[in-house]
C-alpha cells in the first residue's frame, strides 16, 4: 500500500518508525568550514543538499522532532559551513550542507565550494546516501542536476524531497511528482523521490526509513534473527530459517495484493 503523500512503498512502516525514534536522537557535533576539516572518514553519513532557501534546515528539524537544531542563516550563502551532527552513540552523522545557488555570492567563491562540494560527493568513503531537497514549484533547477550527475558519477545513492509540498494543492503536488519522475528518467538519474512538507510534518516516516537503510539500521533486525537461530542446530537451525522466509515471502505477497488494491 502507498501512503497518499509518497512513492515510497508504506510496507515497512515500522521500520520507518523505528528508524525515525533512532534519527530523533540527533545532537549537533561540529561545523566544518571545509570540507578538509571534516570529521574523519569513518561510519555512515547522510548529507542534506539543496539550493539556498530550498528548506534544509526544515527539514532536518522535523525529522529530528527539534524546533533549533538546524538553524536557517539570515545571510545564506555567505557562511559556507558544512555542519555535522551525530545520530545516537552509533558511528552515524548527518551533513547539513551549505544551500547552493545563493546569487548574491561571488562567482569565485562559488566555483571553489563547487569544486570541494564535488570532490565530497565523489571521494568521502562514509558517504552512504545524499538527501536533495529542491522546491516543488520549481523542482530540479541546473545545479540540482549537476549535484545528481556528481553523485551518479560517484554511485551515490540519492533521495529527492520535493519540499514545501504544502503550497501546492494535492492534485498538483502529485503532477509536480510525475514530471520531475520523468525528468530523471530523460536525464537517465537513478534515485528515489517523494513529497515533504516540514510544515505538516508530512513525508517524515518515508524519509527516515531511506535513510534508515543507508544507516543500515535494518541490520539490527537481522542480528535478533541471527541470534535466535544461534541457538538451533543442524534441521532443526534449517527448517526455522525455511519457516522464516515463507513468512517473509507470504508477508510480501500480502503486500503487493493490498498494493494492487
Ligand atoms: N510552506 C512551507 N514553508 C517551508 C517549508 N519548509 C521550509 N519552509 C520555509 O522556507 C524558508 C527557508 O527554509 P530553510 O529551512 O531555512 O531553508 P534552507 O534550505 O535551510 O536555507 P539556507 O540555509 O539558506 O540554505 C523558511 O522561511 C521556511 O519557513 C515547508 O514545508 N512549507
Ligand atoms: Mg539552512
Amino acid at each position: 500500500m502507498n501512503t497518499p503523500f509518497t512513492d515510497v512503498a508504506a510496507e515497512h512502516a515500522v521500520f520507518n518508525t523505528k528508524s525515525r525514534q533512532k534519527i530523533q536522537q540527533t545532537e549537533f557535533m561540529m561545523s566544518a568550514p571545509t570540507f578538509r576539516l571534516c570529521p574523519p572518514d569513518m561510519g555512515l553519513e547522510v548529507a542534506f543538499a539543496g539550493r539556498s532557501n530550498a528548506g534544509k534546515s526544515s527539514a532536518i528539524n522535523a525529522l529530528t522532532n527539534q524546533r533549533q537544531l538546524a538553524r536557517s542563516s539570515k545571510t545564506p550563502g555567505r557562511t559556507q559551513m558544512i555542519n555535522f551532527f551525530s545520530i545516537g552513540d552509533a558511528d552515524r552523522r548527518l551533513v547539513d550542507l551549505p544551500g547552493y545557488g545563493y546569487a548574491a555570492v561571488p562567482l569565485e567563491m562559488k566555483k571553489e565550494w563547487q569544486v570541494e562540494l564535488e570532490e565530497y560527493l565523489v571521494s568521502r568513503s562514509s558517504l552512504a546516501g545524499l538527501v536533495l531537497m529542491t522546491d516543488i514549484r520549481h523542482p530540479l533547477k541546473f545545479f540540482d542536476e549537476q549535484m545528481l550527475r556528481w553523485a551518479n558519477d560517484g554511485e551515490l545513492p540519492v533521495h529527492i524531497l520535493l519540499t514545501k509540498a504544502d503550497k501546492l494543492k494535492y492534485g498538483a503536488s502529485k503532477n509536480a511528482l510525475l514530471n520531475t519522475r520523468k525528468r530523471l528518467k530523460e536525464l537517465g538519474l537513478n534515485c528515489t523521490i517523494q513529497l515533504f512538507s516540514a510544515l505538516r510534518k508530512e513525508g517524515l516516516d518515508e524519509l527516515a526509513g531511506i535513510m534508515g537503510n543507508w544507516y543500515e539500521y535494518q541490520l539490527d533486525a537481522d542480528k535478533i534473527i541471527e541470534s535466535s537461530f544461534a541457538l538451533l542446530e543442524g534441521e532443526e537451525l534449517e527448517d526455522a530459517i525455511e519457516k522464516d522466509s515463507a513468512e517473509k515471502d507470504s508477508a510480501q505477497k500480502e503486500g503487493a495484493q493490498n498494493e494492487s488494491k
